[in-house]
């Protein structure tokens, strides 16, 4: 007999928060009906960074309303597009804004593009976004290789991946230490120093929380001595799921603002300058992630004209 809990769970609760395999393979199948290339490489573009879809060649792109099971983007700065195109040859799909705990969707939504990824046939995921930077040698425009990240949300029981697990996805415990693929970690670095930008390049610790109000000066303070070196409202959510379903990761954050570490300062927090440091770094970034793209070597690289 069920008990009132499980009856709770199956007819109230658990519909909102999770998509079946079935239900996500039915919006990878929508989009690939409509589409003659399998994307291998799967870009997000953060916060004011959504000029990244534009680099893409001969695009189809989809507004994510018309997207069966897609969230819709409800932040400044996030277009809400699912572009597909080819990025220096390699074919690529783009979100033009992602979706983020503050916006009110459960987990398992602002994650469920990450799945449709992998039905996709994407191989690497390449995840951006804006943080505030709490290294104290971090400037503001600096780019951040993310090695590592620290999971607020996840401490709390908030993971993407809580709930039954579905084994076509990936295995129940999956493993985070080797979450940021470290080659292309490396790749990162080749390819911005031949663009000459290793000035502002560094390799960092990303902490994610729940957002939307900004951290305190005690929170930031607490990250910092934590090993944060920098700190946001998204991405980790991504990397588990991405992480789980076996697909490569690289994640970069654009210092777009310095975290207020100190009482005496004038300094706040806010979304307008979160957005113009995007506009200001948006044309190198381009031409990193692009170079990189080019260079990623992929599993299924023969059989990129065969869909
Ligand atoms: O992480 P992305 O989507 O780049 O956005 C960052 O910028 C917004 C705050 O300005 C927050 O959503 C934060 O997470
Ligand atoms: N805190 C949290 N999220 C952010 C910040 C910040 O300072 N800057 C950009 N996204």
């Amino acid at each position: 007999m069920t008990t009132l809990v499980e009856f709770l769970n199956e007819s109230l609760l658990l519909p909102l928060h999770r998509y079946s395999y079935e239900e996500c393979r039915a919006t990878a199948d929508w989009l690939l009906a409509q589409m003659n290339v399998r994307p291998l490489v799967g870009i997000v573009c953060g916060s004011g960074l959504g000029g990244l879809a534009e680099m893409l060649k001969d695009q189809v792109a989809f507004n994510y309303k018309d997207i069966p099971n897609f969230p819709q983007s409800t932040v400044h700065g996030h277009a809400g597009r699912l572009v597909f195109g080819t990025l220096k040859g390699k074919p690529c799909v783009c979100m033009q804004g992602r979706f983020h705990l503050y916006e009110g969707y459960p987990i398992q939504k602002i994650t469920l593009p990450m799945r449709i990824f992998k039905l996709l046939g994407v191989e690497t995921v390449i995840l951006t976004n804006a943080a505030g930077g709490l290294n104290q040698d971090y400037r503001v425009g600096d780019v951040m290789i993310l090695k590592d990240h620290l999971n607020m949300p996840g401490f709390a029981g908030n993971n993407p991946l809580a709930g039954p697990n579905d084994e076509r996805f990936g295995v129940r415990f999956p493993c985070m230490s080797d979450a940021y693929d470290r080659d292309l970690q490396q790749l990162a670095f080749d390819v911005g120093a031949e663009l000459g930008y290793s000035d502002f390049l560094r390799k960092g610790v990303y902490c994610v929380l729940g957002g939307p109000s900004f951290e305190t000066i005690a929170e930031c303070r607490m990250l910092h001595k934590l090993g944060a070196d920098a700190v946001g409202m998204s991405t980790v959510h991504e990397v588990i799921v991405a992480r789980h379903c076996g697909m490569r990761v690289f994640a970069l954050s654009l210092i777009t603002n310095q975290a207020v570490m100190d009482y005496e300062s004038e300094e706040k927090a806010n979304h307008e300058e979160v957005l113009e440091t995007g506009r200001l770094r948006a044309e190198q970034l381009e031409r990193l992630v692009s170079n990189m793209v080019m260079r990623i070597e992929h599993n299924s690289d023969e059989n990129i004209n065969l869909y």
